[in-house]
């Protein structure tokens, strides 16, 4: 697939399922997200990445206790439902938008750049035949989850990426009308 194609018929694919990227191609993907537009290289991001059915377990006991922190106890099918959240996919990557001090490039800035590594991900991953679905949800502006990842109060969790092999085929984007969105100046 060439990169217009690509760019051009990017779909999200929200049933994931085995078999992961293997370590080339993860290689291939984490290195399309450093390649994300980056005012003054400040590089504000982290990933953390839980592909092993045990840190996909932690992140969901991390989801749990995130909750119950601001709730108290969670009956039993509020907590399993948490706990399956992590595993709608082989893999997660929880995008990190980690804040520099720079007098030139505002926070919203940095944020917009470590979106930009999320798309180039998702990019990645189909142009190698994978897929992904990019969520967030309350638990994405959970301050006790935060607290769980080590991410700083300051820090925002720019999405939870969902990667794997597409378990269904995606439809193509509708086509929208270019001219809806873009204006010509004269
Ligand atoms: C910052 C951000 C957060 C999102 N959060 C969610 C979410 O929590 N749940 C969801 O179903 N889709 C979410 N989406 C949308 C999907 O990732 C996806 O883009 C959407 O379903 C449209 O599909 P497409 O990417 O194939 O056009 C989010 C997208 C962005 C950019």
């Amino acid at each position: 697939m060439n990169a217009i194609e690509l760019l051009t018929s990017r779909s999200s694919c929200s049933k994931l399922e085995l078999p992961l990227p293997n370590s080339e191609q993860l290689d291939i993907i984490y290195r399309s997200a450093l390649r994300a537009p980056d005012h003054a290289g400040l590089r504000p991001w982290k990933f953390l990445v839980y592909q092993s059915p045990e840190a996909l377990k932690k992140l969901g006991e991390q989801f749990v206790a995130a909750i119950e922190a601001e709730e108290g106890p969670l009956d039993s099918a509020k907590k399993d439902k948490l706990l399956a959240m992590p595993n709608r996919a082989p893999m997660v990557i929880v995008a990190i938008a980690e804040y520099q001090s720079h007098d030139k490039v505002p926070k919203i800035e940095q944020a917009i750049s470590c979106g930009c590594a999320v798309h180039g991900m998702l990019l990645a991953a189909q142009s190698l035949g994978f897929a992904g679905y990019w969520r967030t949800g309350p638990l994405a502006f959970n301050a006790n989850l935060k607290t769980q990842l080590g991410v700083k109060p300051d820090d925002e969790i720019v999405g939870f990426l969902y990667l794997g092999s597409p378990k269904i085929s995606v439809n193509k984007p509708d086509q929208v009308e270019v001219s809806d969105f873009f204006t010509v100046i004269d």
